[in-house]
């Protein structure tokens, strides 16, 4: 991290997220799950994180959302610290689908019938079902904690309403579950696995919660700010691959292109990013584009990637 690049992103970040509001109007906010469609539309903020400890926000970086699926790189992490690489590859592949995040085709299609990568809606209820403990109550609480810890923050928590909300009308996850269960794929009870699920993607946190988990992904597992060791390097590697290839769903290979950066996207909006041992990115704008992706997120990511020269390509 330059100091230079500091200044630069002080001076300059809330012209880009004002430049970037424009394009909440072209996206649309989720209601699939129906508490998710309360989010204000035109929202849009951003913090960004460097591996000094200094922080540059701008626009909404305050406002709360939940985490969504920007929570699967994180269970997956922790469900590798928990069994180890073999266990998990067992159980879900490393590849992307192109379709949607919650698409079953590929399931039935492609033999062995294994979700195609941890990020997509059935890998990471696979992942689920690996993380240790007695029952989701204890399994969900060591997600809670392990998130906490990475984020430096003591207080997050869940959303009660999006988690009921979610756990009302989820039957596509819910369908999902079984078929996994049927192939053997799943262990445990599929309403006992799709609890913990619910829960993790219910966890609240603000554009400073992201970043300071993205920091701690882009130096390798360790807060710099703290200076604890939090994750093995070999399972940061693992997560930010997957982010690369995986992260913005079937708008990966475009997200490459255009913003070059490890990066993992929430239908709630959110979007965590990184620069590799530099920076750390939380990114909130509820209105998304069809691929379910924050419309003027990405627009503001791929502004600060080209003006700062950050994409890893
Ligand atoms: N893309 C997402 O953020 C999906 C997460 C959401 N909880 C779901 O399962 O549908």
């Amino acid at each position: 991290m330059s100091t230079s690049e500091m200044a630069r992103l002080e001076q300059s970040l809330s012209a880009w997220v004002d430049a970037s509001r424009v394009y909440t109007s072209r996206g649309k906010v989720a209601a699939y799950i129906p508490e998710l469609s309360k989010a204000p539309k035109d929202a849009l903020g951003i913090t960004i994180l460097s591996s000094a400890g200094q922080s540059v926000s701008a626009g909404d970086s305050e406002l709360k959302f939940t985490m969504q699926s920007i929570s699967k790189v994180f269970t997956l992490i922790l469900a590798l610290m928990d069994n180890g690489e073999k266990a998990v590859f067992d159980k879900v592949g490393m590849e992307p689908t192109g379709d949607n995040f919650n698409s079953m085709l590929k399931l039935e299609l492609v033999q062995p019938g294994i979700p195609f990568n941890p990020l997509i809606n059935a890998g990471a209820i696979t992942i689920s079902s690996l993380i240790k403990g007695s029952g989701p109550a204890e399994k969900s609480a060591r997600i809670l904690e392990f998130f906490k810890r990475l984020a430096g923050n003591d207080r997050l928590s869940y959303d009660s309403d999006v988690y009921l909300s979610e756990s009302e009308t989820g039957d596509l996850n819910r369908s999902m579950a079984y078929l996994l269960k049927d192939h053997g794929v799943l262990e445990g009870k599929v309403d006992d696995v799709l609890d913990v699920y619910f829960r993790h993607c219910s966890i609240q946190a603000d554009c400073a919660d992201l970043s300071r988990m993205a920091l701690v992904l882009s130096c390798n597992g360790t807060d710099p700010v703290t200076g604890e060791s939090l994750i093995p390097r070999r399972f940061v590697q693992i997560a930010k691959t997957f982010m690369t290839t995986c992260g913005m769903y079937n708008a990966s290979g475009e997200f490459a292109i255009q913003v070059g950066l490890p990066a993992k996207s929430g239908v709630s909006g959110g979007i965590l990013a990184l620069v590799p041992g530099r920076f750390g990115i939380g990114v909130v704008g509820p209105a998304l584009n069809a691929k379910g992706n924050s419309c003027a997120g990405v627009r503001l990511l791929e502004t600060i990637s080209q003006e700062m020269d950050w994409s890893m390509f």
